[in-house]
Formats: structure tokens, C-alpha cells, sequence
């Protein structure tokens, strides 16, 4: 087990973050909480921010918002210097709200209605991202429409074989995001770009996948990219300004991750493009990557109160919490890993195997399986370790469930930057007719 940032345990035997006392936490905002270490998030920010960098090169990070967002966290991350990656209408209409400065929002998507595109048009957002020729068309339509010019990048598929899960590979050949690079028309399209009024081509956009602990798929990225660079500067005669990397940066969230040395292959990265591009003559273009989970996850920790346990004729042992699959999906989703802890037993010793389970009418609603726990009993407080990111933002409200609230701590203060829902919140929206 991994503690991150600022937990620690304190002289009552509890969980405390942010200099907050984890229980103390729960009494004040209740349960299920998402509770974020904004310290650690800062120093995410800041690692990226100071070890993509090199002499030479000019560089951007770009937080992937899809990770983990709220007005708040827009805040945290323009106040650290950060650009936004936002991929639909509300995650733009998020980062607008928050007043984030509009040309450092890039939007992304494979499939972006026409109203989304209008709304990062009018809005003047920094760049589109363009997915594909169908997209461009539309773009150049809206463009004139509204008679506005924007600046792009092509999203394109370098056929990385990233070992991570198959759902959140992205850059397989049967992927469907971007375009192959690999494709015959390429100088088509491109040409399509270049003779376009409205449209303003700067360069690429490739994201290899998420969760990666393969330092080399990264470096082969980049290679594989550059040489790309050199057949379109070649055969389409066109120079790129700008290198999106993506994201992908893998974390820890139990002992079967190993990540990376991130701020050696940060700097490993952009030494590789300064070599390669050396090597190919072509001019260095301005890099951008797009960390999203290595940002926010080891920042975020659920807070649960344990209804009760039971033990089941076939010997298993459930621990039954008072959210589950509705707030973190990624066990029932991907069959992913967590850690947890009993918030309120930190100094008690392990005693017995438990399987940690939702309160979802579904049998696969299952946070951690087999996890050795000291004795658990109704009222403890579970914490889910490593829950920043993809989990507020996943979450639903299946069976009825109002979403949690969302609290920022540091230094001992502990801020509720979303609020929970509530039963009227969920009825919102109903009609009764
Ligand atoms: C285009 C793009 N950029 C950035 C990211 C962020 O990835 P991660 O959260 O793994 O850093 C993703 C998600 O996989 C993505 O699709
Ligand atoms: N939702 C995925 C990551 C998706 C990355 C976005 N392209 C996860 O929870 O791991």
C-alpha cells in the first residue's frame, strides 16, 4: 500500500489529507465523499510544467480534462499554468464558466455535433482538433457560417501498439479516433486544409493510449510521429508548427502498476525530438502532451461509511459501502485495481480478507476484490485509494443515486467545490405527464 501527498495517519489512529481528519471529513460532508489532496494535484502540475522542458524547444501542458473536472479544478489548473483539453460541449461550457483562458482550451472528439463546434468557434478557443475529412467540411461550413477563422491540429493515428487495457488503447489501426497515418490520401486532406480559408492547419495530434507504464511506447510515438513529419514535409510540402503528444502517463493504484520515471521520461521525450529532428532537418515543432490521470488520480481518495458485512455460504467476505460502481466504475469496467484502507483503524493490524462491494442491484458492483483489512464493522469508514481521476467524472446515477460531493483539502481547511446531489436533483429533469 501507497500513501500519496499528504496523507498521513494521525494521533487519533485516523486517515488525514490535506491536514483534514478523514473522519472529521465525513461527519461534515457525509458519505460517499471524494476527497482531493490540492496539494498533490499542484505538484502533478508543477512536475509536468518544469520537466517538459528543454532549451530549444517550445513546449505546452495541457491538463486532459476528462480525468477530472469541475469549475474548481479549472481554476487550480489556469492558476497553475496549465492549457485544457476538453472533448465535448460541457466540459467546454465547464472551462468557460470558469472563465479559463479560451486560447489554451484545445477540443477534442471524434465526433463533434455541429453546436459543439459552433460553441469553441464563437468562444475562440486556442485550437479544434480535428478528427477526420467529414469533420473539416463541417468546420469549413460553420467557419464561414459565422465568419470566423480558427487554428487546428489533425488528429492522426500512429498505429501504437500500447500495452495497456483494450478499452482505452486509442491508438491501435482499427482505432476510431483520427486518421491513419499510415493512409494513401493523407496529402489530400492536408491539401484540403492548406486551401482553406477559414481553417488554420498548425500540425498533429496523436494520443497513444491511457494507463501506459511503457516508457519506449512513448519514445516510439515520438519516432514513429517524426518520421511523419518528414514524408508530409516530403510528399505534401507541408511544415508542421505543432506536436500534440497526448497523454497516457500511467499510475499507481495497486502493487501490479509500476510507473515510469516521469520526470526522466519527460525530459527523455524532448531530447528525442531535438535528436530526431536534428537527424531529419526538419525545423523543431512546438510540443504539447496532455496528462489527464497522472494529474488528479493519486490526488483523490472515496471516503465510505461501511453498512455492515457478510459473510456468504460460499465463504466469501462482503463489506458493503454506502456507494460503489456509480462513483468509481472502473472496476466493474475495466476490472481495475484499488487500494483501501479502514479511515478510522490506521493503527490496527490486518485480520481478515474482504471483498469490498457497492450498493448497486448488480452483482458486478465490486470496488476492490480480496483485500486483507483489520476487522471491519458497520460505521468504520472505508478509503478507496487513488480515486482522481475518472471516477467523479465517470460517475452516474444508476439506480437513483445522487453523485457525491467533491472537497478540496489543504493545510487544514477543506473546501466543498461540488455540492451532493440530491433526490431532487436526480428528478430534475422528469416530466410527470
Ligand atoms: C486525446 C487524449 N488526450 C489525453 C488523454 C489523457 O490521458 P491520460 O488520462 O491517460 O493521461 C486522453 C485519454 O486517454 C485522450 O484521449
Ligand atoms: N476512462 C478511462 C480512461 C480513458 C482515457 C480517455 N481516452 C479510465 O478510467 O481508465
Amino acid at each position: 500500500m501507497r500513501f500519496f501527498g499528504t496523507m498521513e495517519i494521525n494521533n487519533k489512529g485516523n486517515l488525514q489529507i490535506g491536514g483534514c481528519d478523514s473522519i472529521n471529513l465525513t461527519k461534515e460532508f457525509g458519505t460517499p465523499l471524494y476527497v482531493v489532496d490540492e496539494e498533490l494535484v499542484r505538484g502533478n502540475c508543477r512536475t509536468f510544467k518544469n520537466n517538459f522542458s528543454l532549451e530549444g524547444i517550445e513546449t505546452e501542458v495541457i491538463y486532459a480534462s476528462k480525468a477530472f473536472l469541475n469549475l474548481a479544478v479549472c481554476k487550480l489548473i489556469s492558476e497553475e499554468g496549465l492549457s485544457l483539453d476538453v472533448v465535448s460541449g460541457g466540459e467546454l461550457y465547464t472551462a468557460l464558466k470558469a472563465e479559463f483562458p479560451v486560447n489554451k482550451i484545445y477540443m477534442h472528439g471524434n465526433n463533434k455535433t455541429a453546436n459543439e463546434l459552433i460553441m469553441a468557434i464563437q468562444a475562440g478557443i486556442g485550437r479544434i482538433v480535428v478528427d477526420n475529412k467529414q469533420e473539416l467540411e463541417l468546420l469549413e461550413y460553420l467557419c464561414e457560417e459565422l465568419d470566423k477563422e480558427i487554428d487546428v491540429l489533425l488528429r492522426v493515428n500512429p498505429g501504437i501498439d500500447a500495452h495497456t487495457h483494450e478499452y482505452i488503447q486509442t491508438s491501435k489501426n482499427d482505432s476510431k479516433f483520427g486518421v491513419s497515418i499510415f493512409s494513401d490520401d493523407i496529402c489530400c486532406l492536408l491539401e484540403k486544409f492548406q486551401i482553406s480559408r477559414r481553417i488554420n492547419l498548425k500540425g498533429f495530434h496523436c494520443h497513444i493510449g491511457s494507463q501506459i507504464f511503457e516508457e519506449k511506447s512513448f519514445y516510439q510515438g515520438i519516432s514513429v510521429m517524426l518520421e511523419f513529419l518528414d514524408r508530409v514535409k516530403k510528399e505534401c510540402d507541408f511544415i508542421t508548427e505543432e506536436l500534440n503528444l497526448g497523454g497516457g502517463f500511467g499510475v499507481y493504484y495497486s502493487k501490479v502498476d509500476t510507473p515510469i520515471d516521469l520526470k526522466k521520461c519527460l525530459k527523455n521525450m524532448l531530447l528525442l525530438v531535438k535528436e530526431k529532428t536534428m537527424e531529419m532537418r526538419l525545423t523543431i515543432p512546438k510540443v504539447m502532451i496532455e496528462p489527464g490521470r497522472s494529474i488528479t488520480a493519486n490526488a483523490g481518495t472515496t471516503l465510505y461509511e461501511v453498512g455492515g458485512t457478510k459473510n456468504t455460504y460460499g465463504g466469501k467476505n462482503y463489506i458493503f459501502v454506502d456507494g460503489g460502481m456509480t462513483d468509481n466504475p472502473r472496476t466493474a469496467l475495466y476490472g481495475a485495481k484499488y487500494e483501501a484502507i479502514v479511515a478510522n483503524k490506521m493503527k490496527l493490524e490486518n485480520k481478515a480478507m474482504y471483498t469490498i462491494a457497492g450498493k448497486c442491484c448488480e452483482s458486478g458492483d465490486i470496488l476492490v476484490k480480496d483485500i486483507v483489512l483489520p476487522e471491519v464493522e458497520r460505521n468504520d469508514v472505508l478509503a478507496v485509494l487513488s480515486t482522481g481521476a475518472y471516477n467523479y467524472s465517470m460517475a452516474s446515477n444508476y439506480n437513483r443515486i445522487p453523485r457525491p460531493a467533491v472537497v478540496f483539502v489543504k493545510d487544514g481547511q477543506a473546501r466543498l467545490t461540488v455540492k451532493r446531489e440530491t433526490y431532487e436533483d436526480i428528478l430534475r429533469n422528469d416530466l410527470l405527464i
